[in-house]
C-alpha cells in the first residue's frame, strides 16, 4: 500500500469549525473554506476525498473524519483544562444528514488530539497523541460483528470503543453452576492459593448484601436504575436477571484483572455464560454440577443465607440450569463437586492444562511520551506511527511499527495481541526502548 495515498491530512480546529476548514494535502496544498458544516451538510470534497484524517495536536480541539462506504465517521475531541471529551458522529451520504450513534465501550480520554486510520471496513485505528504507549492505541468498531449485533438489538446506529493492548493475557475462566453447588467455595480456594495469578471479576448486582459480604469485594451492590443505565451505556460485557435480581459483569471488572496479568475468574449464571460465549471474550467455560439434586438442596439449606421462598426459587432455577448446561458447545468442561478437595484438584488440573496461560508478552517499546504526528498504513496488519520527541524538531522524528497480525478480542472489551517495535532510534524523549 502506498504511503502517499494515505497522506491526505485534514486539520480541523474546533474554534474555526463553523467558519473555516483547513485542507492540508500533500500534493494539493489547498486551503478551502467550509460551507456551513453545522448546517448539517458535509462538503462534497470531504465526502468524496477523505480517507484518512489527522489533526493538529497544537490545537485545543481535534476532529478526524474517515469514510467507510456511504458514511463518514467524525471523531472529535477536546481537552479544555479539567474537561476532556471525545465524541463520534456520522455523516450519512445517502440521507445527507448527521447521525449521532449509540457509543458503546469505554472511550479514551482525549488528550492532545488523535489520528484516525481505516483498517478494515469494520474498524478505525485511533492513535492518541502525547500518550503513553499503553494508552495510545484504540479501536473504534463501526461495523464489526459485535457492532452489527448491537445495531439490531438497539435499532440505532452503533459504534464501539475498544482499547488496544500490547501482548496477550491468560484466558479468563467462566464458572457456572446452580446456586449452592460450591462455585464460591472453589473460587475462594483458588484465590487463596494463587493470589498473584488469579483475580476475581467483581460483578454488579441489585440483590441485597448477605452478612459478611463486602461492597466492591464480593459484588458491587447497586441500584437497579443505575445498573440499567450503565447497561444502556455499554459498560457491561453481559447481564442477566437471576432469581429475581439483576446481575452483570462490567467490562472493567474483567479487563482490570486481565490488564494486571492475572487470570480472571467469573462466577456467572448459565444465561451470562451464553452471552459471554457470544461475545469477543475468549474464555474457558466450566460448569459445576452437584452429585445429586438432594445434595444440592442440603447444601443450599445448610448455608442458611436464603429464606425458604428464596431457596425454593433457587431450586426451581437449578433444574433449568442443569438442563441448559447440556447445550452443545456451551461449556468446555463439566466438573462434579462431590468431594470438595477432589473437585478442586480437577479444577486446578484444567487450568494448568490451558496453553494460553503464557506470561504477558512484553512489548519492545514500553512507554511512548512522544508526540505522535500521524499514522500510515503500510501493509495488511502493519501500521507506521510517526512520532517525535519534541513535537516539531525534524531531527527527533522517528517511526514505530505497529503489528496487528494477531489481534484478539475487541469491543466491548480490549483488543489484545498488538506488537509494537521501533524502526529507528527514538532519541531521548522516549523511555524504555
Ligand atoms: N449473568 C450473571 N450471573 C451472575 C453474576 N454474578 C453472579 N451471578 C450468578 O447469580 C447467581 C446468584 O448468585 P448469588 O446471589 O451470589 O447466590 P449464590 O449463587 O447462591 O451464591 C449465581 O448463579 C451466580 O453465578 C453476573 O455478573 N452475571
Ligand atoms: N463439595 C462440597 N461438599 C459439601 N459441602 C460443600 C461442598 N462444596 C461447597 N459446599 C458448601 O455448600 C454451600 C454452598 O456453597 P457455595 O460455595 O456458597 O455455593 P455457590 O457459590 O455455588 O452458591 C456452602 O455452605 C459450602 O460450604
Amino acid at each position: 500500500m502506498n504511503f502517499s495515498s494515505y497522506a491526505r491530512v485534514i486539520c480541523f480546529c474546533v474554534d474555526d469549525w463553523l467558519r473555516s476548514l483547513f485542507f492540508l494535502s500533500r500534493g494539493k496544498g489547498r486551503i478551502r473554506s467550509s460551507t456551513n458544516l453545522m448546517g448539517e451538510e458535509a462538503p462534497e470534497y470531504l465526502l468524496n476525498n477523505l480517507e484518512l484524517a489527522a489533526c493538529d495536536s497544537e490545537s485545543t480541539g481535534c476532529r478526524t473524519a474517515t469514510i467507510v462506504g456511504n458514511k463518514t465517521y467524525v471523531v472529535e475531541g477536546s481537552e479544555d483544562g479539567s474537561k476532556s471529551w471525545i465524541n463520534v458522529k456520522i455523516f450519512d451520504k445517502l440521507t445527507r444528514s448527521w447521525v449521532f450513534p449509540t457509543v458503546l465501550g469505554i472511550k479514551p480520554v482525549q488528550q492532545k488530539g488523535h489520528s484516525a486510520l481505516l483498517l478494515k471496513n469494520e474498524q478505525l485505528l485511533i492513535v492518541k497523541m502525547d500518550s503513553t504507549l499503553d494508552d495510545c492505541i484504540w479501536f473504534l468498531e463501526v461495523d464489526s460483528p459485535f457492532v452489527k449485533e448491537q445495531k439490531e438489538i438497539l435499532g440505532t446506529e452503533v459504534v464501539a470503543w475498544s482499547k488496544g493492548v500490547i501482548g496477550n493475557a491468560p484466558k479468563p475462566i467462566v464458572i457456572s453452576g446452580p446456586s449452592g453447588v460450591g462455585k464460591g467455595t472453589l473460587i475462594n480456594k483458588l484465590m487463596k492459593e494463587f493470589p498473584s495469578r488469579c483475580g476475581f471479576s467483581v460483578s454488579h448486582t441489585t440483590r441485597a448484601p448477605r452478612e459478611k459480604e463486602l461492597d466492591g469485594v464480593h459484588y458491587h451492590f447497586t441500584e437497579r436504575s443505575i445498573m440499567e443505565k450503565d447497561i444502556r451505556d455499554g459498560k457491561f460485557l453481559e447481564f442477566a436477571s437471576v432469581h429475581g435480581n439483576l446481575y452483570g459483569t462490567s467490562i472493567e471488572a474483567v479487563e482490570a484483572v486481565t490488564d494486571s496479568g492475572k487470570r480472571c475468574i467469573l462466577d456467572i449464571d448459565v444465561q451470562g455464560a451464553k452471552s459471554v460465549r457470544a461475545s469477543s471474550l475468549d474464555a474457558i467455560f466450566i460448569f459445576i454440577t452437584p452429585p445429586s439434586f438432594e445434595e444440592l438442596e442440603k447444601r443450599l439449606r445448610a448455608r442458611g443465607t436464603e429464606t425458604e421462598e428464596q431457596v425454593q426459587k433457587r431450586l426451581r432455577n437449578a433444574r433449568a440450569e442443569l438442563d441448559e448446561a447440556k447445550s452443545p458447545g456451551l461449556f468446555d468442561h463439566i466438573l462434579v463437586n462431590d468431594d470438595l478437595e477432589s473437585c478442586y484438584e480437577n479444577l486446578k488440573k484444567l487450568l494448568a492444562s490451558d496453553e494460553t496461560a503464557d506470561p504477558l508478552c512484553q512489548p519492545s517499546v514500553k512507554i511512548l511520551k512522544a508526540h505522535v504526528s500521524h499514522i500510515e498504513s503500510k501493509a495488511d496488519h502493519k501500521t507506521l506511527i510517526h512520532c517525535s520527541a519534541s513535537g516539531t524538531n525534524a531531527a527527533t522524528h522517528s517511526l514505530l511499527m505497529l503489528d496487528m497480525s494477531s489481534l484478539k478480542g475487541g469491543a466491548p472489551g480490549r483488543t489484545r495481541g498488538l506488537d509494537v517495535y521501533a524502526l529507528e532510534s527514538l532519541g531521548d524523549g522516549l523511555n524504555g526502548i
